[in-house]
């Protein structure tokens, strides 16, 4: 079995029994296909007699959401082991124990977190989380510091960038976020009610340009070992517990791409509440949990990791130039805030779009939430390099809300 196919449930049965120690003796397993993301086939495995349970995730040679069409490097499966492996070590208990990894299959195996909720699916039921702005601060400023020249040898970190190349799954970030939506290709997936909006992504200069820097940061600007992808679709949570999955778009990229993603998503909630709210009052309380949430993340993130390079610096110039952490962490707040804006239009008008608006049944205000999304995220954009704190962020938010 060991030459590379799309397992059966059968299959992945037989891989998990072969798994030393996992399952008791005895074990009876059953084995459910469960992968709802666009890439790659996810079998859950459950023992019925000792309850114990693990994750099998396969990487398929193409993109599943379009088919086989569009091929897909399996290596994509070695990056998130090796990603979420190092995550572990860096944000111990904010990702999932990683069993095993077979090169061969594109098959990673990993702790089993059915007991936790994909967050995007838990904010549009209304849940809160208050312990996520900490979590994912933690998360995001201890892996982004300790992968950065800023925070590990230099020497090392040429060799990590090396290890973490990603051209495929970066051509997809390039053109979905970075190009598609900004002109006319039948990749976009464009609602009919806003094509007015959509066209005006197409003509407007000033939104090019600055998508433009945006763009060349990503493609340049070897910051730090992201996550690549770091959407409410890639957290499971609990009000207690975060776990960070689906690394496979890992790269050395620009720090602001990671934070900014996860601001993306929130702020695609805020918009996306335009229904799931019952009521008036309750849509505004929840959105400023929203709001809140989010400069909750980017303050402790600051702080984390301010706190982080004080202490475990190793560049002797960035530690004692005067001004040089200030400037360095508004630049980072100006990334974020322009990549955040990219990652809501990406989700409106490109390829792949996000429950937290799409299943809005109502059509008229499906439309509104479309477009306020869109609002927000160009307004992000246009603000970005301007940007001196969190609150102006929170200012277009509400401008835009008006
Ligand atoms: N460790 C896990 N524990 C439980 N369910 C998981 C785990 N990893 C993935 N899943 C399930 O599989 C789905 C798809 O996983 P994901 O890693 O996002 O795949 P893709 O890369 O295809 O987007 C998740 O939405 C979740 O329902
Ligand atoms: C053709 S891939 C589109 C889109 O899918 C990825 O997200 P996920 O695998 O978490 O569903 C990523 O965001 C890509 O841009």
């Amino acid at each position: 079995m060991s030459s590379y196919h799309p397992l059966t449930e059968q299959e992945a049965i037989e891989i998990a029994q072969s798994i030393d120690g996992f399952f008791p003796a005895g074990a009876s397993l059953s084995c459910k296909e469960i992968g709802d993301g666009n890439l790659n086939l996810v079998f859950h495995i459950t023992d019925s007699v000792s309850g114990k349970s693990l994750i099998m995730k396969q990487a398929l040679p193409y993109a599943k959401v379009v088919g086989e069409s569009w091929p897909l490097t399996l290596d994509r499966a070695r990056i998130e082991s090796e990603k979420l492996i190092l995550e572990g070590k860096l944000a111990p208990g904010l990702v999932p124990v990683v069993y095993k990894y077979d090169k061969e299959l594109a098959l990673t195996v990993m702790e089993d977190l059915s007991d936790h909720v994909i967050m995007r699916h838990g904010l549009i039921g209304g849940t809160r989380y208050p312990l996520f702005a900490d979590h994912i601060s933690t998360f995001m400023a201890r892996t982004l510091f300790f992968t950065s020249d800023l925070g590990m040898n230099q020497q090392e970190k040429k060799l990590q960038v090396k290890t973490f190349i990603n051209p495929e799954l970066c051509k997809i970030t390039e053109d979905l976020i970075f190009d598609d939506p900004y002109t006319v290709t039948p990749n976009n997936n464009i609602s009919p009610a806003i094509a007015d909006a959509a066209d005006a992504l197409t003509r407007d200069g000033e939104l090019h340009f600055e998508v433009a820097l945006l763009r060349d940061k990503f493609l340049t600007n070897a910051q730090a070992l992201l996550h690549g992808d770091l959407h409410t679709g890639s957290v499971f949570a609990t009000p207690e517990s975060t776990k960070v999955i689906d690394p496979e778009f890992a790269f050395y990229g620009p720090m602001g791409f990671d934070v900014g993603a996860v601001i993306a998503n929130l702020l695609l909630n805020y918009a996306g509440q335009e229904h799931w709210s019952a009521d008036d009052l309750a849509r505004s309380d929840f959105r400023q949990y929203l709001l809140n949430t989010i400069v909750d993340t980017w303050k402790q993130f600051e702080e984390k990791f301010r706190a982080l390079w004080n202490e475990h610096g190793i560049d002797r110039l960035a530690n004692s130039a005067p001004g040089y952490q200030d400037f360095y962490m508004r630049r980072l707040l100006q990334d974020t805030i322009g990549f955040a804006g990219c990652k809501i239009v990406r989700r409106i008008v490109g390829l792949s779009h996000v429950a937290d608006i799409d299943r809005i049944p109502d059509d008229a205000k499906r439309e509104r939430a479309q477009r306020l999304a869109l609002e927000i995220g160009t307004r992000l954009i246009k603000l970005n390099r301007n940007a001196a704190s969190i609150e102006q962020l929170i200012e277009e938010v509400k401008a835009a809300s008006k």
